[in-house]
């Protein structure tokens, strides 16, 4: 039976949110067929009383089914993201305006959609597949379906539509009605496709100072220095544009302290699934309330809410930056919700560490290249700071306590991703608890 197979399949999903807990239910909620061996699927799986919702365009045909192997789910089943003679039918309907059942596909007034493009996944480990269309598009399917519009949608159009110049053009989306809400199921966007994600760049440079460090090698390699503070004017300007498209506020003290009371909370939740990070309670602890003692009125505003060196891309002219929908998982309200901008800051710092200390967590020459590393992630956090402020960011010196609590609460979610997701990178967000700073 189909919803046992899937039960089967979807737990070795990268996308699937809920590894490691037993599923005691899934159904099919929404089943629309798209073409000719090509259905669309919204499932619903249930665990321990809490449900999450999953998209999935189910293929069918035994010889297909063996052809695509990896995507195969079995009977003859499998994932037609991986079918590029089925994902045409995506672009057609957004192109063409098409209602298919409860889906709408949509396109962007003004744009004209190329519909001959073969599409192919992207093979980036992601929490969404996205469909790569000629050199031209990039068609991401959110997988966990959270009932809104996805904010993802929401920033890039209206960014978009005033000219910024750090986001890739949106060119069409599928919606649906979810617990009585449209609901973006997917979103089409220019791919860029002759830039370099920030995090690969990063790396390089990591490996290349490595490999500098070598008696033998004829040259210092390594500097990133430039690139991240290019990355921090990037970064103040889209917050700037997004101060300038959607609302803002000045929160009071007491909303601050509020929030902090939020971290804390997450903390503990954080140390419930990880129980490991209860050694360092205090650090974040202590940081938190260095907050609550100082706390003061502070500006907030739509931010990006995931920032980190895997969301931005260096084209030939400047950095683009990507995925603007926030922590995977969040309710959309909270993801919409106002913070300070500070958070991706202090994302992207998190971003430095982690490219800095991922290469030793199995090097051999670990304990002789980490201070190399530090040096390494200190330098480029400190551009990128630099960067950010000569854009016109917002950064006080008396921000730096607010800096370093937004860290520590991104590093206590980033200790949970890690345990569910790939739990040999643990060591990295747990570092940033032992790091005084
Ligand atoms: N518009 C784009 N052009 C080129 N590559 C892209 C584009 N959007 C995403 N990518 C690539 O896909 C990766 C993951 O994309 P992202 O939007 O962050 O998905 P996820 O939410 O699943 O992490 C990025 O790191 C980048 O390499
Ligand atoms: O899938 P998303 O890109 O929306 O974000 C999730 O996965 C990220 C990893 O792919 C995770 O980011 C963490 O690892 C990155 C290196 O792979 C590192 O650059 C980030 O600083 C670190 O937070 C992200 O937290 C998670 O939401």
């Amino acid at each position: 039976m189909l919803t046992e197979l899937l039960t089967g399949w979807i737990t070795h999903q990268r996308w699937f949110a809920g590894k490691g807990r037993p599923i005691d239910d899934l159904t099919v909620e929404s089943d629309v067929e798209l073409a000719h061996g090509l259905r669309h699927l919204i499932i619903s799986v249930c665990q321990g009383g809490a449900r999450d919702r999953y998209q999935l365009l189910l293929g069918s045909g035994a010889e297909e089914s063996a052809r695509f192997k990896p995507a195969h789910i079995g009977d003859g089943y499998y994932d037609a993201a991986y079918d590029a003679d089925l994902t045409g039918v995506l672009l057609q309907a957004m192109a063409a305006g098409r209602d298919l059942g409860p889906l709408r596909f949509r396109h962007m007034e003004g744009t004209e959609i190329d519909t001959s493009l073969r599409s192919l996944v992207l093979g980036a480990e992601q929490s969404n597949t996205s469909l790569v269309y000629g050199d031209t598009y990039i068609c991401k399917l959110f997988r966990r379906l959270i009932a809104g519009v996805n904010p993802e949608l929401e920033i890039v159009t209206a960014l978009a539509l005033r000219s910024d110049s750090h986001v890739a053009q949106p060119y069409g989306w599928i919606e649906t009605d979810l617990d009585g809400e449209p609901t973006t199921l997917a979103m089409t966007q220019e791919f860029l496709s002759n830039a370099n994600d920030g995090w690969a760049l990063a790396l390089a440079s990591v490996r290349d100072l490595y490999a500098s460090l070598n008696p033998s090698a004829a040259e210092a390699g390594g500097d990133f220095s430039a690139e991240a503070c290019r990355l921090g004017m990037a970064t103040a300007q889209v917050h700037h544009e997004l101060a300038a498209a959607f609302p803002t506020e000045v929160i009071e003290a007491q909303e601050v302290k509020r929030m902090i009371e939020d971290h804390r909370r997450r903390l503990d939740l954080a140390i419930a699934e990880v129980p490991e990070l209860g050694e360092y309670a205090h650090v974040a602890e202590e940081a938190y309330q260095r907050v609550t003692d100082a706390a003061r009125e502070m500006p907030v505003q739509r931010v990006h809410g995931d920032y980190h060196l895997g969301q931005v891309m260096r084209t030939t002219g400047d950095w683009v930056i990507l995925d603007f929908e926030g922590e995977p998982g969040q309710p959309i309200a909270e993801r919409r919700a106002l913070s300070s901008p500070l958070r991706d800051v202090a994302g992207m710092l998190r971003s430095f560490d982690y490219a800095a200390l991922h290469l030793l967590t199995d090097h051999p020459d670990a304990r002789n290249l980490r201070p190399r590393a530090v040096e390494w992630a200190e330098l480029n956090r400190s551009s990128f700071l630099a960067g950010y402020s000569a854009g016109g960011g917002h950064l006080r010196p008396e921000d730096a306590v607010l800096l370093r609590a937004l860290e520590l609460a991104k590093a206590a979610y980033e200790v949970v991703y890690e345990a569910r997701n790939r739990p040999t990178w643990l060591s990295i967000p747990m570092t940033a608890f032992q790091t005084e700073r």
